[in-house]
């Protein structure tokens, strides 16, 4: 299966945040989708989920719109974990996870056993479940965010689409989430795309044998897409963060080959 963007131009009012965006998002394949801040990338995500239908161009799977699919296909087919939400009524962890089962219920059908253990088997993976009775709004950020990623994780969708969700995450805690991304990748057929501010995500996931691109964005359009090694450049990077960076190698513990490492050496202020 296929998710086609093409020719996406998106605005608000008279302001272009999108213009003219192209790519492809195929299972089992990983984008990680870069870019300074106030880029386009959230709004890029915003447009695939159907949160913002207002855009010119395609966002088609397999040659059908996405904003012709009714709500519960298109979320059988596409789940997206935003930066933020906002839960306002007083919902428990484990019922936030939950509620990602919804588009396989019917209008009167309440959840079964195996909704309830594959929510709790998420909990587990991500290592959360004594988070479980406590209440959503009183997690920190870093909690919620872990509970937002089991969500979209129940929802099943083959596409998951992913804003920033290492944000505020602590150092074990990104690392937790990038292994299971890469582990969820390695063994099952999802697409995902990721929106990171942190280059050396797209490093890790290829060197954990990841199918991995990066779609590299400035101002709304894409600059470079392609593999980690040919977008994520000194010279690119200068170009769209104005941001000196020296790039290292170094073996992992274990990894038979050398990942790449980005390391920011100083802006370029004034330039
Ligand atoms: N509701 C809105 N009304 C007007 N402008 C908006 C709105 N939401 C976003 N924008 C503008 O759209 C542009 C792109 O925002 P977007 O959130 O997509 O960028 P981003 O690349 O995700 O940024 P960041 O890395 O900071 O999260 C920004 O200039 C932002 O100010």
């Amino acid at each position: 299966m296929t998710l086609s963007i093409k020719n996406l131009c998106f605005q608000y009012g008279k302001q272009t945040i999108l213009n003219d965006v192209s790519t492809t998002l195929k299972q089992g394949e990983l984008v990680c989708l870069l870019g300074p801040n106030g880029s386009g990338k959230t709004t890029m995500l915003n447009c695939i989920s159907g949160f913002e239908d207002d855009f010119d161009g395609y966002i088609e799977i397999e040659g059908i719109p996405v904003s012709k699919m009714r709500d519960t296909e298109r979320a059988r087919r596409i789940a997206y974990m935003p930066q933020k939400d906002e839960v306002n009524f007083p919902f428990a962890a484990r019922e936030v996870v939950l509620m990602g089962r919804t588009p396989y219920l019917g209008r009167f059908d309440v959840p079964g056993d195996k909704d309830h253990a594959l929510v709790l088997a998420v909990l587990e993976a991500l290592d959360i479940q004594h988070l479980a009775d406590q209440m959503y709004h009183t997690l920190s950020g870093g909690e919620k965010q872990l509970v937002r990623i089991a969500r979209g994780l129940v929802q099943g969708a083959v596409f998951q689409l992913l804003d920033e969700p290492t944000a505020s995450l602590d150092l074990k805690n990104e690392m937790m989430v990038l292994e299971h991304i890469s582990d969820m990748m390695l063994s099952s057929s999802h697409g995902i795309v990721m929106s990171t501010h942190d280059p050396n995500h797209a490093f890790y996931f290829a060197q954990r044998g990841v199918k991995t691109r990066a779609v590299l964005l400035e101002a709304g359009a894409v600059v470079s897409e392609g593999a980690p090694e040919a977008v994520l450049t000194v010279d690119n990077i200068r170009r769209v963060y104005r941001l000196g960076t020296q790039i290292l190698s170094f073996t992992a513990d274990g990894a038979v080959k050398p990942q790449s490492h980005i390391v920011p050496i100083r802006t370029e202020r004034g330039i």
